[in-house]
């Protein structure tokens, strides 16, 4: 079943089908166009927003083929023009004659021309240049490219992946060269803009960079496709004005337990980020000598002091206190800075047989025997690739690893890394938020801690707000990034960033 917060992902042969469909003529690929100039022009200031270079001035290259590709390449210029003092100089350069753009690229260039400084550049120009470019731009191939490259175009983007002195790499759609059917000599990208439809090719292509999606309206229908990409409406069930007579007790009563003597911050980041989520209450249960840390700090939580083993670990003797929340929680988040020593593991085995509510598996708890005892509840594990290849067995992670690995199981995966996947054994769905700013200690505690309360409020199935925790966890990411850059911020900067996101438009 199509979900409303997702959109389908296709092959570009499927995609042009669907394109074609939709736009009937040339008018209506241009309005099209038009509509992701904008988004485009939008998305490039906000990625180059992440480097903490000048922001105004910019000099951009841009690489220009035929097709329509290259006409977004040039209208998100022209919509870039349109601020005032944001670019400098616009160098262009022209993989054909200009004889032979496509009406609508040949439109797209007549525009921009009437709003910037353009110089035209040969391939030969850029050999060896020392010049500075902040942005290069690659639209010289997009959905429509069949391999072999050809070899003016080759030799433009080899040279263009040798100018070391460019500091954004910009695909438009997909690198040149990547495709159903791809050219190993393809344009290197940092970020890759896919425009209307995400491409299937991008899936696992080192040479996308991050991927961000430009939603343009071309799935009001929706259509079916096991893999999919989450879109903004995910994040729609957060922004209402909540009843009147809303009482706490409605939006959920997370149950935590996690933590230890020595990682007691993990479990800080996950109950900070848990009170942020919406949930109406969270009680913590932790090793006394973390609660009397912790307590003060973090006052709106209930905490419970668990019994401690020597090693400062959650103690088997503390059994009874799940039994005593079971009845009033309605999820459970185990996992964070739990440490691995034996009785705490086997502690959350005994916890697994009677916990039969959803619940959510982090960190420490993503052990095959820990995840075997908690069969009967609806559950949400979210590993890396390390934690996955430890659950699965696996050597390498691939996608059908882990689609297999949910639908046996019955239960959300969430594949965890630079393009996080949601997983259900019936779809999967990739995450287009966040950037490196995440990888640092701790961010995954506040993904947990977010999920798990969304969870225990129950605002959807477990994929549907699985999908949600991430999304939103990497589009206050990217907010906090666009603020702050990503090199002097902490872990916890995230979470100032999380009202902003909802806020923030569609993207
Ligand atoms: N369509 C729409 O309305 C909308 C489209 N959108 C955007 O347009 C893009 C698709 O645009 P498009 O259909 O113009 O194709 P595109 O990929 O730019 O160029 C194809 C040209 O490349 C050429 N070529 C192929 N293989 C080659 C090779 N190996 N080596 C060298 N050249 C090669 C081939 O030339 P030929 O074989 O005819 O010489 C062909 O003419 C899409 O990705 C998205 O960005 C969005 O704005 C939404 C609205
Ligand atoms: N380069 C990156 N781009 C986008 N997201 C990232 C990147 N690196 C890490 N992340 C995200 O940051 C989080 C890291 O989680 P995890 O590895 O469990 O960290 P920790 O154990 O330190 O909390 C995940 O949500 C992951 O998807």
């Amino acid at each position: 079943m199509p979900k409303p917060f997702s959109h389908p992902i296709l092959s570009c042969s499927a995609s042009h089908e669907w394109e074609q469909e939709l736009l009937k003529s040339e008018e209506d690929a241009w309005q099209a166009m038009l509509r992701v100039g904008v988004k485009l022009g939008r998305g490039i200031r906000d990625f180059y927003a992440m480097s903490s270079f000048p922001q105004s001035g910019l000099r951009v290259l841009a690489l220009v083929g035929k097709g329509h590709n290259g006409g977004d390449a040039l209208l998100a210029l022209a919509a870039l023009a349109l601020e005032e003092g944001y670019l400098r100089q616009v160098d262009i350069v022209l993989s054909s004659e200009l004889d032979a753009l496509k009406p609508n690229t040949k439109r797209a260039l007549g525009l921009l021309q009437e709003r910037a400084s353009i110089v035209f550049l040969q391939a030969s120009d850029l050999r060896g240049t020392g010049e500075v470019f902040d942005i290069c731009i690659d639209g010289l191939l997009g959905m429509q490219f069949r391999p072999p490259l050809r070899e003016r175009i080759t030799d433009l983007i080899e040279t263009v992946n040798e100018v070391s002195k460019i500091r954004l790499r910009v695909a438009v759609d997909l690198p040149s060269g990547v495709g159903d059917e791809s050219d190993e000599r393809a344009f290197r990208a940092d970020v890759t803009f896919a425009t209307g439809i995400f491409k299937q090719p991008l899936l696992g292509c080192r040479n996308a960079g991050v991927i961000r999606y430009l939603d343009i309206g071309f799935f009001e229908n929706d259509r079916t496709a096991v893999n999919r990409v989450v879109t903004d409406q995910i994040l729609d069930p957060l922004r209402g004005v909540r009843s009147a007579f809303s009482e706490k007790r409605q939006h959920g009563h997370l149950a935590i337990l996690a933590g230890s003597r020595g990682m007691p911050g993990a479990l800080a980041m996950a109950v900070r980020a848990a009170l942020q989520s919406g949930v109406g209450l969270v009680t913590v249960f932790a090793p006394e000598s973390v609660v009397s840390q912790l307590a003060c700090t973090l006052p709106e939580a209930m905490w419970r002091t668990w019994p401690e083993t020597p090693e400062g670990g959650l103690a088997l003797e503390g059994l009874w206190q799940i039994k005593s929340i079971a009845g009033k929680a309605t999820a459970l988040l185990v996992g964070p800075g739990m440490g691995n020593e034996a009785e705490t593991q086997a502690l959350l085995c005994e916890v697994g047989r009677y916990w039969n509510k959803p619940a959510v598996l982090d960190a420490d708890a993503l052990r095959p025997e820990v995840v075997d005892s908690f069969l009967a509840s609806e559950l949400i594990l979210t590993p890396h690739d390390g934690e996955f290849k430890r659950l699965a067995s696996v050597d390498e992670v691939s996608d059908a690893d882990v689609l297999g690995y949910a639908k046996e199981r019955g239960l959300t995966l969430v594949k965890k890394g630079s393009s996080t996947r949601v997983c259900d054994g019936e779809a999967l769905y990739v995450n287009p938020t966040g950037n490196a700013v995440l990888s640092r200690g701790g961010s995954g505690d506040l993904l947990a801690g977010l999920m798990a309360g969304l969870l225990a409020e129950g605002s959807g199935s477990s994929t549907e707000v699985a999908c949600r925790a991430v999304y939103w966890h990497g589009k206050a990411a990217d907010l906090l990034a666009v603020s702050k850059g990503q090199v002097a911020t902490r872990t916890t900067d995230l979470l100032d960033y999380l009202v902003p996101a909802l806020r923030g438009d569609a993207g």
